[in-house]
């Protein structure tokens, strides 16, 4: 279960001013659960996937994935514990460009030390043969189209079965076709796999096929001196 209570984010700004970027009071997501997340642009939604990834430490508030305290974690343990416990899907892909697709996803369950490389290559090639990728294993994302660069990015997602899935628009550089696509095949993997799914998302379309949403509202700026909610 992942469980997040009084979770606040605030950056310092250039002129002297506290930002606040995200505020978000309680949220539970039980094994296996799917939510879209969704809210104006600058609510905070890529800000609450990083730091439920352990990308960002919060300035208030505590995330916890079963029981684990993620945001007590030093930043060396985050790292470790995000590579067994979080895959992350961008709207960009971030593929390694000189790397097969097969490679690609090989690369997360090597960096996770969680299998060997002979079980490392059928696992992933398991998950490109789910993704319907199994005659493109051998390309370069180059050589790949944009929809099938999408898939190789959720199988590598998914490679070490994480408990949490996290995904920021990833059907945003996609036609409706593609998008459609890429959202069945990780909606149905994370249901196999029992992952948690949050998808941040603009689209309307998106939304519906999510049981589940998390609403932000906008992300307010206090001045340096002033008590965060203090100023509306
Ligand atoms: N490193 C930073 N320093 C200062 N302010 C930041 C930083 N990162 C984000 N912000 C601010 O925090 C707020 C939330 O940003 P975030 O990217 O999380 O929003 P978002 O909901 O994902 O937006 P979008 O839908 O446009 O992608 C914004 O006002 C943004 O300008």
């Amino acid at each position: 279960m992942l469980e997040i209570c009084n979770l606040q984010k605030q950056y310092p700004s250039p002129d002297g001013q506290t930002i606040t970027a995200l505020r978000l009071d309680n949220l539970r997501l039980e094994r296996g659960e799917q939510a879209a997340l969704v809210g104006p642009s600058g609510s905070g939604k890529t800000t609450l996937l990083h730091l439920v990834a352990g990308l960002l430490a919060p300035t208030a508030g505590t995330i916890s994935l079963d029981g684990q305290r993620v945001d007590a974690l030093r930043e060396k343990e985050r790292d470790v514990w995000r590579a067994r416990n979080v895959g992350y899907v961008f709207q960009s892909f971030n593929l390694l460009p000189n790397l097969s697709a097969l490679e690609n996803v090989m690369a997360a369950l090597v960096f996770a030390r969680v299998e060997r490389e002979r079980a490392a290559r059928l696992r992933a090639m398991e998950l490109l043969r789910g993704v319907g990728l199994a005659d493109r294993v051998h390309n370069r994302p180059s050589q790949l189209s944009i929809g099938e660069q999408q898939r190789v990015a959720v199988a590598r997602a998914l490679a070490n079965r994480p408990r949490l899935i996290l995904a920021d628009e990833p059907t945003a550089s996609l036609d409706r076709e593609n998008g459609r696509n890429v959202l069945e095949i990780l909606q149905w993997l994370c249901r196999e796999q029992q992952s948690i799914l949050i998808l941040a998302t603009h689209d309307h379309a998106v939304m519906e096929l999510f049981p589940r949403r998390i609403e932000l509202a906008r992300a307010v700026e206090v001045s340096a001196d002033a008590p965060a909610d203090s100023v509306a």
